[in-house]
């Protein structure tokens, strides 16, 4: 018998095997330092003795521990790979067992696939654990790809169970602004979920007037839930799809590609920037029903030359049976393997190949109850009856409800206590929420205004702190000519999002392909941030990427001498750094404020320095940003 993670990595063979004398002279087989019961024979699971049995029900539960209550075992192989193939009368009694061991371990067992082998069958099972209905397993996927690659569309076929009529008929269901509903085309980042329950079935059923079913009811019923993250396909709504593929944290990117027009648009822009945030990507090649042979065959070669190209480094696999799936599901997390569904949202061809997968998959994050909590806000709403409602994902430890955590950072770098009144998780009441899941906080006594995205709430022990500056290694993808310091972009970084100034840089200037160490400072506010955190850096059609690598923290001491009142914002004016254009859309254009500006003169005025505020900030412009006379660095 072999066991498979749920990773999909086959389980290293035992180490050293090594013979020692048991008290009564025989020799007994140690295997890693432990009595070796026998358990990785074909053989094992045929009739175990009772101790075999006890160690074979401890490894079930410690691989759904480890695989988050999931993981494939294989009946009719041995974990060293050497023997394989059980007649019947053998594998009738293996799977007694294995049904017998979920069973004990409160877990359904569900037949994936089934080979002969010379010697006999080896039968592959997926186990997974129930849960209670309140609970259920989460796993966010992304979708990007060009505009009218059928994204929407594919996500209503799914999560509504109706087929398109490839007239947009599917999608409606999904858009949540009259102007998508009249231009077809997705603006904003949309969620919808897909159900699996504990053996593989679709839990969605559509409902008698035609719309979705309802989340708490899907929730309930779920076992798993897919957590679609439906993002723009349109150029023109690039900050919103980047901020979709940092901020809501995706565990894998589903790539759309319309068969008949290619590998066109932003779908290699949507490509690298998957790769860039090291998020495993599968493509999904869609409207196989009208395309013509030829033109499907160009496309699949065109989409397997990127793949393979040096900046992708992936392996592309065509996924054509239950079997291809199989093996693809179970190692894609090591981020190489890169599937490739062919479908018709039309006729619905393949798409059980799509669900069977999407079913297979799980969370990358992992959860250790010790950790002190963080939870990342990104997005924050005003709920009538309820009051501020914030939504997000747990990062990391447990939140339960009327914890205190802490709420930050502020304009100030200052984090403020609040409490937990309700959390949801998908528009369902829970009592508490596990790092990797989504979830909604209604917060005591603070205002809407006060919260923005990129804040977080996070554990007292955390003793958190901002920071206003932070250096990143740094890749150049594209900049149409030099990047030189004093040069400003939005920075993207988990759920923040916001304009940086480049204050130093290990090189002169950088261009396209260039690597460097860079420090940045944020513009407007400081950030809660971590080493190795991926981030973008972007404006306009200049995009770089990179990994924080350093943090800077800013004395609060200093800060904390300046009253908020005495905080003035002012709007961006153009010309700012290095002659570049501030085109950032809505948060870099006129409500971005050079808070970088006014709080040097806040501090100034703090001081006593009355008068002469407007020709120190022309002055403070003059110069690097770095020498704001506020900021201690440590
Ligand atoms: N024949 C056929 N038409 C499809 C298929 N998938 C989508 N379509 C049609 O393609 C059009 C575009 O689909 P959308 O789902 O709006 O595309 P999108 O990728 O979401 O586009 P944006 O939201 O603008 O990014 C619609 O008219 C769909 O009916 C398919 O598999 N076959």
């Amino acid at each position: 018998m072999e066991t498979t993670r749920s990773d999909g990595m086959m389980e290293e063979s035992d180490g050293d095997v090594s013979n020692l004398f048991a008290p009564d002279g025989q020799p007994e087989r140690l295997v890693n330092g432990e009595l070796d019961l026998g358990l990785a024979s074909k053989f094992v699971l045929v009739s175990p003795s009772a101790e075999q049995y006890d160690r074979l029900q401890q490894q079930l539960w410690e691989r759904l521990c480890e695989g988050q209550g999931e993981t494939i075992y294989v009946a009719g192989q041995g974990s060293d790979g050497s023997e394989y193939g059980l007649d019947e009368n053998d594998m009738a009694p293996s799977v007694a067992t294995l049904r017998s061991l979920a069973e004990q371990s409160n877990a359904d067992l569900v037949l994936l696939r089934e080979r002969v082998e010379a010697a006999g069958h080896v039968r592959e099972y997926f186990i997974r654990r129930r849960v209670p209905d309140s609970d259920f397993l989460e796993v966010r996927v992304a979708v990007v790809g060009n505009v009218d690659a059928g994204k929407s569309t594919l996500l209503g076929v799914l999560t509504h169970g109706e087929l398109d009529n490839g007239r947009g008929v599917a999608r409606q269901k999904l858009f949540r602004h009259k102007h998508e509903l009249e231009s077809g085309r997705t603006s904003s980042v949309g969620n919808d979920i897909l159900g699996f329950d504990g053996l593989g079935n679709v839990v969605n059923k559509p409902n008698a007037h035609g719309s979705g079913q309802d989340w708490t009811e899907i929730c309930e019923k779920s076992s798993k839930v897919i957590t679609f993250i439906d993002l723009a396909g349109h150029e023109k709504y690039l900050k919103t799809t980047v901020f979709g593929m940092t901020g809501h944290l995706p565990d894998f990117c589903m790539l759309m590609v319309g068969s008949n027009a290619g590998i066109v648009g932003m779908t290699k822009e949507h490509l690298g920037l998957a790769l860039a945030l090291s998020v495993p990507v599968f493509v999904v090649v869609t409207k196989i029903d009208m395309c013509p042979p030829n033109v499907l065959q160009e496309t699949l070669r065109h989409l397997q030359r990127l793949l393979k190209s040096p900046g992708c480094r992936k392996i592309p696999v065509l996924v054509q049976s239950t079997d291809d799936v199989v093996v693809t599901a179970t190692n894609f997390t090591s981020e190489r393997v890169c599937p490739i569904f062919q479908i018709s949202n039309v006729t619905g061809e393949n798409l059980n190949l799509l669900k069977m997968f999407l079913n297979l998959l799980s969370a990358r994050m992992g959860y250790k109850e010790d950790e002190p909590a963080e939870f990342q806000i990104d997005d924050t709403y005003s709920v009538p009856g309820v009051g501020t409602v914030v939504s997000g994902t747990v990062l990391k430890g447990l939140i339960r409800l009327n914890d205190t955590l802490l709420l930050g950072p502020d304009a100030l770098g200052g984090f403020h206590s609040i409490a937990v009144k309700s959390i949801h998780r998908k528009r369902m009441p829970v009592k508490e929420v596990r790092g990797g899941q989504t979830a909604s906080f209604a917060l005591k006594k603070i205002k809407r205004a006060m919260i923005r995205k990129g804040m977080v709430m996070v554990s007292p022990k955390l003793n958190p702190e901002a920071n206003w500056e932070f250096e990143a290694e740094i890749l150049v993808l594209h900049h149409p000519t030099t990047i030189a310091p004093r040069y400003q972009a939005m920075v993207h970084c988990g759920s923040i999002r916001q304009t940086a100034t480049i204050l130093f840089m290990s090189k002169e200037c950088l261009r396209t392909g260039d690597k460097a160490t860079v420090r940045f400072r944020f513009i407007k506010n400081p950030e809660y941030l971590h080493v190795d955190t991926r981030l973008v850096f972007r404006e306009g059609r200049t995009k770089a990427v990179g990994t924080i690598t350093k943090l800077f923290q800013t004395s609060s001491m200093a800060l904390s001498n300046i009253k908020p009142q005495q905080i003035k914002m002012q709007p961006a004016r153009k010309g700012q750094g290095s002659g570049t254009r501030r085109d950032d859309g809505a948060a870099a254009g006129s409500s971005t404020m050079l808070l970088d500006e006014t709080v040097a003169q806040g501090a100034s005025t703090a001081q006593g320095q009355r008068g002469g505020k407007r020709r120190g900030g022309q002055r403070h412009r003059g110069k690097q940003a770095a020498q704001t006379p506020i900021q201690v660095v440590s």
